[in-house]
Parts: C-alpha cells; sequence; structure tokens
C-alpha cells in the first residue's frame, strides 16, 4: 500500500537553500516528496508561493517558507530543536551564522565571480573554524554542535 507523504518540498534542481532541509528530513528518516519548480517558475510556482519564493514547505494545507524558518518549524515538530532554551538559542546563533557566511557565498556568485571567488575562498577556513570550534566542544566533536540529537 502506497502512504502518502507527510511533507512536500518544493524547490529548484540544485543544493542551494534547499539543502538543509532535505538533509534534515533525510537524517532524521522524516518522509517527503520533492516537487522541482524550475519548469514554469515565473507563471506557475511563484505567484503561489507566500514571500514570492523557495523553498516553500507543505504540511498539507499548511505552506511555510524561508529556509530557515522551515528548519525551525521541523525541529519544533520532530522534537530535535534543543531541550532548553540555551539550547536553543545556540542553534540559532549557528543557523544564523552559517546564513551570513551563506549570503556572502551568494553575493559573491552572482555579483562579483570573477573577481570575489579567490577572496572568498582565501577567508573561507577562518571562518569555518569558528564552526569547528563549536563542533569541537561539545561532545569531544563525535556528535552534534549543540546537545545530543
Ligand atoms: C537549475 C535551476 C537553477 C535555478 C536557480 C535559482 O534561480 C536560484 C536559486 C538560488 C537561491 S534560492 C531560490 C530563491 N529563494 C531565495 O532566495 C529565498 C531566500 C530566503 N531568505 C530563504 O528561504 O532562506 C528564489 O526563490 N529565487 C527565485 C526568485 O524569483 O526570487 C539562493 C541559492 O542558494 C540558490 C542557488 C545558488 C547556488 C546554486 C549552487 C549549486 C548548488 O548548490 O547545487
Amino acid at each position: 500500500m502506497h502512504t502518502m507523504s507527510t511533507y512536500k518540498l518544493v524547490y529548484f534542481p540544485v543544493r542551494g537553500r534547499g539543502e538543509s532541509i532535505r538533509l534534515l528530513l533525510k537524517d532524521n528518516k522524516i518522509d517527503y516528496e520533492e516537487e522541482n519548480c524550475r519548469d514554469g517558475w515565473v507563471e506557475k510556482y511563484k505567484p503561489q508561493m507566500p514571500l514570492g519564493q523557495v523553498p516553500l514547505l507543505c504540511d498539507g494545507d499548511y505552506k511555510l517558507s524561508q529556509s530557515c524558518a522551515i528548519l525551525r518549524y521541523l525541529a519544533r515538530k520532530h522534537d530535535l530543536y534543543g531541550s532548553d532554551v540555551k539550547e536553543q538559542g545556540l542553534m540559532d546563533m549557528i543557523c544564523d551564522g552559517s546564513e551570513d557566511l551563506r549570503s556572502k557565498y551568494q553575493t559573491m556568485i552572482y555579483t562579483n565571480y570573477e573577481n570575489g571567488k579567490q577572496p572568498y575562498i582565501a577567508k573561507l577556513p577562518a571562518e569555518l573554524e569558528k564552526f569547528e570550534k563549536l563542533l569541537s566542544k561539545n561532545n569531544g566533536g563525535q556528535t552534534y554542535m549543540v546537545g545530543d540529537k
């Protein structure tokens, strides 16, 4: 018997802002289906999006956009969002910090690829080291940056 997926993720066929959502779902064995919005984006999909952009998560009739809001929604719903407000605060810090890094990457690839690529790569180890340091502080770096789930 075919059981319907609980969630539908609408996104382009790239990693981009969809990949962290896919990873959360797959890592936690949460069933979902994906809809590729590339064909017909402007005329069909974009007008249906709450803020005119993807990724979009559909949970039945409930529709949510903004990648970080989707991650937080899924984390809250599946008890992955830290066990107290301090853990949740740290998770928000890491999520927003990686968003800052990602925004710089996006600006570079879309507006200044030729001149911006090498400087971006040169700064990357120092940026990633901050996240590695956070990871190493929790359980000797063997599990997660925050908590144990
Ligand atoms: C093969 C088709 C490629 C189509 C690419 C697409 O145009 C670009 C996607 C890049 C965007 S995500 C899509 C964008 N949404 C947002 O910017 C949401 C921001 C919001 N704050 C959030 O959800 O976090 C969107 O809807 N654009 C269309 C529009 O009309 O506005 C940012 C990316 O990361 C996407 C791709 C960038 C690089 C791809 C690199 C290769 C890879 O990762 O696989």
